[in-house]
């Protein structure tokens, strides 16, 4: 079970305007702006359930990712996932769950993917059967076979994202937090990560997380939607709940951010 209460999350950021006589003013005056990334931000996620937790960019999805996977932590408010507090419990939590962002990458750049697999092996302290069980597993269903002996710098994105997702699940997490991971995907790709997550959470109860700006993903993967504008959540609910009328996926989300002014 995750559990939000009333979370907020600010950051201070330096500003200044352009040029050098600016920059010489803000070395000894620095201006500071604090952008208010979560604004009492409550919602619960049962076991087993996969959310699509949608919103325009800005709005704060990633961080509360962050929040949820121990990286963060928050201005004030409750959070709790699997009676754990993320950002207290950092070394129990990790080993509890599964990340993935698609912007960024956990695979060691210069070395084998099957070399970082190693790593992580190790770092989870995952048992050598379990772990061989895992990879074989993963290696069959995002068919990733040669793929293992390359270095991640020489991987194209969509290899490289199928390869991030296997890592993110060698050590069985419960809990799987997806941000952006189909991002630049191929149609083939976006199709083989989209079916393996719905397998992952059928077969293996796993609770999902996804944010994502591709409505697809949505449509394919997300019974439960939540919507975040402008740090609130200002909707929790299904599809259907979205959809009016006979509009695109697409121009329907973007009529909703636009008439919530988000
Ligand atoms: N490390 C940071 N320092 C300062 N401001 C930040 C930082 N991280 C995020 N923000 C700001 O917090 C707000 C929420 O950002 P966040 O990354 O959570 O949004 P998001 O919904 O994931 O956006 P996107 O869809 O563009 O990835 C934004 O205004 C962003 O500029």
């Amino acid at each position: 079970m995750i559990t939000m209460e009333h979370v907020c999350k600010s950051y201070r950021i330096a500003k200044r305007n352009a040029g050098f006589g600016e920059a010489c003013k803000a070395f000894f005056h620095r201006k500071y702006e604090v952008i208010q990334a979560l604004d009492d931000v409550s919602f619960s996620i049962g076991d087993g359930e996969m959310v699509g937790y949608i919103g325009p960019n800005g709005a704060g999805k990633s961080s509360t990712i962050k929040i949820l996977s121990g990286i963060l932590t928050p201005d004030s408010g409750n959070v709790f996932v699997d009676g754990r507090i993320p950002y207290k419990n950092r070394i129990q939590h990790v080993r509890e769950i599964g990340v993935v962002f698609g912007q960024r990458s956990q695979l060691w750049w210069d070395v084998p993917v099957i070399d970082s697999f190693e790593l992580l092996k190790d770092i989870y302290s995952i048992p050598q059967f379990s772990y061989e069980q895992s990879l074989e597993e993963l290696t069959e269903l995002l068919n990733l076979g040669e793929l293992l002996r390359s270095p991640a710098r020489q991987l194209s994105l969509g290899q490289r994202m199928r390869c991030e997702i296997a890592a993110s699940l060698l050590h069985r997490p419960r809990i799987l937090f997806l941000d952006e991971p189909t991002i630049g995907l191929d149609a083939v790709s976006k199709l083989a990560v989209r079916d393996f997550i719905l397998r992952q959470n059928r077969t293996h109860k796993t609770t999902v997380i996804l944010t994502t700006h591709d409505m697809q993903d949505i449509e394919a993967l997300a019974s439960r939607i939540l919507l975040i504008g402008k740090g609130k959540i200002l909707m929790d609910g299904t599809l259907d709940d979205i959809k009016m009328g006979g509009d695109s996926i697409d121009e329907t989300v973007a009529e909703l951010y636009r008439s919530l002014d988000i």
